[in-house]
Order: C-alpha cells, then sequence, then structure tokens
C-alpha cells in the first residue's frame, strides 16, 4: 500500500552558500495493508523527511514512491490532492486549521470533501470527539485556542474520521494523558484491523511495542551508511 524504493533526498541550503546536504540514499519499505510500521533512528536521521515524501510535501530526488497505486514521486499536484482526500491520511504533530472554523466542522471537513451530506459528516465527527473525550461545550468553537493535547486529539480526529487505506501518523500519542493514549492506541488498533496500511514515528515505547509489527531505521538509509 506504501511503497519507498530506492529514494533519494538531498537539501541544497540556497542561503548558505548553496551548501548540498545529502540525507538520505537507497530508502526502501513497504507496508501493506493492516501493518503498521514504525521509522526509528537518531535525531536528525531522517524520519519526518522520509514522512513528507511519502505525503508529497518533499521532492524525491531519486527513486519511486507509490502509494496506493499512485507514484507520489511523479504524480501532478491534483492527484496527490485527490490521493489525499480518499487514500492517504496524515496525523502530524502540530494542528494547522484556518481561524474561526469550529471544531465539529474540522473534523468533519474531510468527509465532507469526499461528498458525505453534512448531517452525516458531522455526525461522525461528534462520534469520534466524544470518544476521544473532547467537551462537547468546544466543539462550536475554534481549536486554535485549546490545549495541546486537546489540539491534539481534534487532529487525530481528523485523521481517523475517515478510513483511509494508508495513514502516516507523527508521534500520534504524544502528550496525551493514559486514558486518551489508550483510545488513540485502540483507534489505530481498529484501522489495522480493517486493513489500513500505517507508517508512523512513535517515540512512545509502549505505543511502539502495542501496534508495529515492524521497524524501519532510517540510519540505514544515511548515504555515508549506504556507501560503507
Ligand atoms: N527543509 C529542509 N531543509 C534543509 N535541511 C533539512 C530540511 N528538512 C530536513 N533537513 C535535514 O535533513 C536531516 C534529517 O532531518 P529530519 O527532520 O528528517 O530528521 P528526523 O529523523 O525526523 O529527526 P527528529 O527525530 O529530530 O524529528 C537533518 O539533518 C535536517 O537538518
Amino acid at each position: 500500500m506504501i511503497i519507498a524504493e530506492n529514494v533519494a533526498k538531498e537539501f541544497t541550503l540556497h542561503n548558505q552558500g548553496g551548501t548540498v546536504l545529502r540525507v538520505m540514499e537507497g530508502a526502501s519499505l513497504a507496508v501493506a495493508p493492516g501493518e503498521c510500521v514504525a521509522l526509528t533512528g537518531a535525531s536528525g536521521a531522517g524520519k519526518s523527511t522520509l514522512m513528507r515524501m511519502i505525503w508529497g510535501n518533499y521532492r524525491t530526488d531519486a527513486g519511486r514512491i507509490v502509494v496506493g497505486g499512485v507514484d507520489v514521486s511523479r504524480a501532478e499536484p491534483r492527484q496527490i490532492i485527490a490521493l489525499r482526500r480518499a487514500t492517504l491520511g496524515y496525523v502530524s504533530q502540530f494542528l494547522r486549521v484556518l481561524p474561526r472554523v469550529p471544531t465539529l466542522r474540522v473534523v468533519a471537513e474531510p468527509l465532507m470533501a469526499l461528498g458525505l451530506p453534512e448531517a452525516e459528516a458531522t455526525e461522525r465527527a461528534g462520534v469520534l470527539l466524544a470518544r476521544l473525550r473532547i467537551a462537547e461545550s468546544l466543539w462550536g468553537l475554534s481549536p486554535t485556542t485549546f490545549s495541546g493535547g486537546e489540539q491534539q486529539r481534534v487532529n487525530i480526529a481528523r485523521g481517523f474520521v475517515h478510513p483511509y487505506p494508508a495513514l502516516l501518523l507523527d508521534e500520534p500519542t504524544a502528550s496525551l494523558d493514559a486514558a486518551n493514549r489508550d483510545t488513540v492506541m485502540e483507534l489505530i488498533e481498529e484501522a489495522k484491523g480493517r486493513g489500513c496500511a500505517i507508517l508512523g514515528i512513535f517515540h512512545d515505547e509502549g505505543a511502539r511495542a502495542r501496534l508495529c509489527d515492524r521497524l524501519v531505521d532510517v540510519t540505514g538509509f544515511r548515504p555515508e551508511t549506504v556507501a560503507a
């Protein structure tokens, strides 16, 4: 479902004398439906860079990334938009929303973008917000003023409201209390159960042990490691 083949990436720092940073070479992995794979490796090893390339935000310099049959590394922007709408969800560490959009709407939006009627989309959004213990009194407010943990749960609700066949998760259990952390792990298990392919960064070792079928250490994709 999520495939990376021989992916390479370098950054050119134009404002720093054109310095070229080679950060990745020969990165290959595959995540099958129903599987959860954790990206590991020290800080700066390239976990976020690989996730951003799969999400289609960073260009792939060499190799191929295919998600749900779409070649992300060569796709047109409109294909990436369609992929993100129906196939690939992404729960980033930070919630990015337009100001003044109420929380219930923020969570319902992915479903409405897929053509679901507003009433059904908001009902499903409400079920998930309640499950993630966001007080109903907050649903009509913009999440921009919410606490860090509340924002993260809104972000998670948005990422799980549609049964995406593939999901990218960036530290989904960070900054959550025990009960909410457990609920998020249940949501991830349910997604796996329905065949979702999940690739994530999990610094939470307990969550990694409970959820992940395999670990992929991106240190093996550093150019100096590949050359050795
Ligand atoms: N936009 C960018 N421009 C220049 N260099 C970048 C950019 N994004 C990442 N890098 C560099 O790529 C390398 C890998 O960074 P990345 O954020 O992918 O690591 P990480 O494994 O996710 O680290 P962490 O666990 O600290 O988040 C780092 O050396 C970083 O400086």
